[in-house]
């Protein structure tokens, strides 16, 4: 299967604000348009990151069990309160297969923690101490905050790029409740293979699920993976395509509610992971806007819209993770 479908752009010209930054915002339309996914070209430094800033993130998972169990959510540590935002442990149910931690706006900017409402989407962030995972706070607050502006640069280039001003896209972002998340799959114990099909590959080097197909949710997605690769893409004649991991590269697709708003223009692309005999890590950044933005489609003005948070939920249940939560009314805001 050719590659091509999976364009690699170089989004330079797009940050340096390039007499080629046209044609640069032009590829990332037609890959968001044509397959709904793509790599872009940036290292950490040109969005003054430290180069080991992923390393450092995946620190996390160097905390012992007892450490990640007292930041989990309620739903695996009753007597936890996070239902949204913080630990998720690795379920062997059958075929995913992946811890990690979800971390919102607060980790940035604490003030977008809302404590009063009783809403699920606003709640604050559990986190290691200080002590258990030096440093790593404010990492994920710089790594935060370089991913929010860096979805800014690519909702205003495809907002141009579709003919409309960059605010109309960029605008909900202000107050953003974005998801960084960070992902471990885990080696996966032989036995477990041995009574599970594998779906890519034969003989040593087959490769079985570790990540259900889905499509995303939101706005927009900004991986990073590591070297290990099995990141795999749907294409329009059923197959799946591999996203080869790329060093100074993250991955860029998109979510359903971008999809609906672009009147379905923009794709979101089903996609999944493969693997499950070599540990692998990603950190996908979930770019959204704020849970009170109210969201007008650009074809479908004069419909009313819709309140970003409410929409949301309502997508969430079909995740399994998320199904039988309870969402308490958000304060009118
Ligand atoms: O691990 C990956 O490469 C992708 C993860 C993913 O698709 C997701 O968390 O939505
Ligand atoms: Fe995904």
């Amino acid at each position: 299967m050719s590659q091509t479908l999976i364009p690699h752009i170089d989004l330079t010209p797009l940050l340096a604000d390039d007499p080629a930054r046209d044609e640069t915002r032009q590829a990332i339309v037609d890959a968001a348009c044509g397959s709904g996914f793509m790599t872009v070209g940036i290292a950490p430094s040109q969005l003054d990151l430290p180069d080991d800033i992923h390393a450092r993130l995946l620190r996390f998972f160097e905390l012992d069990t007892a450490a990640k169990r007292r930041l989990a959510r309620h739903k695996f540590e009753p007597a936890n309160r996070n239902v949204y935002r913080g630990y998720f442990p690795p379920q062997n149910q059958d075929p995913t297969w992946k811890e990690g931690i979800d971390l919102g706006p607060d980790v940035a900017h604490p003030e977008r923690a809302d404590t009063q409402s009783g809403d699920p989407l606003r709640e604050s962030t559990p986190q290691p101490t200080e002590s258990e995972l030096s440093g790593w706070s404010a990492d994920v607050a710089t790594y935060y905050e370089a991913m929010e502006s860096l979805g800014g640069v690519i909702a205003g280039a495809l907002a141009e790029g579709l003919g409309m001003s960059r605010e109309t896209l960029t605008r909900p972002f202000a107050h953003g409740n974005s998801t960084l998340r960070l992902i471990h799959y885990p080696e996966r114990p032989a036995e477990t293979l041995a009574a599970m099909p594998a779906v890519d590959g034969s003989g040593d080097a087959r490769r079985w699920m570790v990540g259900v197909p889905h499509c995303d949710n939101g706005f927009i997605t900004l991986l990073w993976q590591d070297q290990v690769g099995g990141l795999q893409v749907r294409t329009p004649s059923g197959d799946w395509e591999e996203v080869p991991p790329r060093e100074h590269a993250l991955v860029v697709n998109f979510g359903r509610l971008l999809s609906d708003w672009s009147g379905g223009r923009i794709q979101a692309t089903e996609h999944r992971i493969v693997g499950g005999t070599r540990s692998r890590h990603s950190i996908p950044f979930f770019f959204e806007p704020a849970v009170d933005a109210h969201i007008e489609a650009p074809d479908t003005a004069g419909d009313g819209g819709y309140i970003y948070g409410d929409r949301l939920w309502e997508r969430m249940q079909a995740f399994v993770e998320f199904q039988g939560l309870e969402r308490a009314p958000a304060a009118d805001t």
